[in-house]
């Protein structure tokens, strides 16, 4: 048939009541639907609950997560064309994979937590599946462009940092959090001087009794604009401004008044509607996000339930961070995931909607850099902690190794040879080797 909501009222759909029809849960499942541009798609892999079919479990997931509920329901016909259908069944009760089409009048635009509510929302608790993960969503334009997307996204390479051709670096002081204002300054100060561009403070230093975020701001800047000075490079702060929604926003106010370029926001635990919030107001003061992805394994990391990685690195695209944490691709510390993926997700045309820098963090120092960008490809933020602070001469001396192994890695010398005449990076990789710590 050809694609549309206006589908034919099938066996299951019963004609009732004089003012419309009842609907129930077998009439959300039409395997050959197809759907329209307006669609918002979302491809579910899903385990039945006992005793359930997949088109009996994939009608309840369309049903719950657009207009209906466990009764059959009378309602009018204007009602039934808000309902999600369930389409391209692939596998049995044993479990599979299905498709998921939803009107895009079911949703509200730039109404990021109400659309979350819908497709990602009671289905993940429901008895009707034992598992249920959202794997990937085709957006229609009319969601995509109904918020603000990314300011700077991959153009603070050059727009405001000096970046050009390579990966941007960035560090955060270890011991992550603990350290007092001066000494977070003075970290800052060896790493910039080392060449790294970026600063970036941890996902748990916010306002803390020993580092205030007030102090650690003016101090940091103040260190930033001396490394500046004296490398002829330009240099930034990643600045956490996690708090509640109203703080974050004055906090975004002076960072832009202490002359900052970024602020840092723990998205999933700040929550979407925050993160508008942020963005709206970064927007007035030309600032660009770091988004921090911590908490999301809650979401992502049980590879049959929840929600994916590559979900959420789309639902921060289209709200508007600037870079966000996608993954080593297995070379850090960090469990292996879809990086790849995800990331040429992040750089694809997507109606208009600008790309989003992609930051590798965890576990990374030199010896690693190589793999890593043969396997993600240099349009990545590489960022480094304990692979730079850990570095048997110090802070200043791991940011130059780290450096030596971008440079080496844009001019395609071998980490090994250019480490002949690179001696901080010769000790890096004599500390390190070439392993991903554990
Ligand atoms: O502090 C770091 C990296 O420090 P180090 O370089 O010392 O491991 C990052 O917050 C986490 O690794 C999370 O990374 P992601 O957000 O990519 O999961
Ligand atoms: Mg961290």
């Amino acid at each position: 048939m050809s694609p549309g909501r206006s589908r034919p009222v099938g066996s299951s759909v019963a004609a009732s009541k004089s003012h419309g029809m009842s609907i129930k849960y077998a009439d959300f499942v039409d395997e050959s639907y197809e759907p329209t541009a307006e669609d918002l798609v979302c491809t579910f892999r899903l385990v039945p609950g006992e005793g359930l079919t997949l088109a009996e479990a994939a009608g309840r997931v369309a049903s719950e997560s657009s207009n209906g509920t466990w009764a059959a329901l009378d309602a009018p016909e204007r009602v039934r064309e808000l309902s999600a259908i369930a389409f391209d069944l692939a596998g049995d009760a044993d479990g599979g994979e299905v498709q998921v089409a939803y009107p895009d009048a079911l949703f509200d635009p730039g109404n990021m937590p109400q659309i979350l509510s819908c497709i990602a929302g009671n289905i993940l608790g429901m008895k009707a599946v034992d598992t249920i993960r959202l794997l990937d969503c085709e957006w229609p334009a009319s969601l995509a462009t109904s918020f603000l997307g990314p300011q700077y996204g991959p153009d603070v390479k050059t727009e405001i940092l000096d970046a050009e051709g390579r990966p941007p670096t960035a560090t955060v002081p270890k011991p992550k959090v603990g350290l007092n204002t001066e000494e977070h300054a003075d970290v800052g100060y060896e790493a910039w001087m080392g060449g790294v561009d970026l600063l970036k403070d941890d996902e748990n230093l916010t306002d803390q009794s020993f580092n205030r975020f007030d102090a650690r701001l003016k101090r940091s800047l103040e260190r930033r604009d001396e490394a500046q000075e004296a490398t002829g490079e330009a240099k930034d702060y990643l600045v956490n401004i996690t708090d509640e929604t109203n703080v974050m926003l004055e906090r975004v106010d002076e960072v832009a008044a202490q002359g900052g370029g970024f602020v840092m926001v723990d998205v999933v635990t700040a929550g979407w509607s925050a993160v508008q919030s942020v963005r709206e107001r970064c927007e007035e003061q030309g600032l660009a996000i770091h988004a921090h992805r911590a908490m999301h394994a809650a979401f992502d990391r049980l590879p049959e339930h929840g929600v994916s990685m590559r979900v959420l690195a789309q639902v921060a695209r289209i709200v508007g961070v600037d870079h966000i944490h996608t993954g080593t691709a297995g070379f850090g510390k960090l469990e292996n995931e879809d990086t790849v993926g995800i990331n040429a997700w992040l750089a694809s045309d997507f109606h208009g909607v600008s790309p989003v820098l992609p930051v590798a963090s965890g576990g990374l120092h030199p010896g690693i850099v190589e793999p890593l960008l043969d396997t993600t490809g240099t349009d990545v933020m590489v960022q480094a902690g304990g692979g730079i602070h850990g570095h048997p001469d110090g802070t200043r001396a791991g940011a130059k190794a780290f450096r030596q192994s971008i440079d080496a890695y844009v001019a395609g010398v071998p980490v090994g040879e250019y480490a002949d005449d690179h001696p901080e990076l010769a000790a890096a990789l004599a500390e390190w080797g070439t392993e991903s710590p554990r």
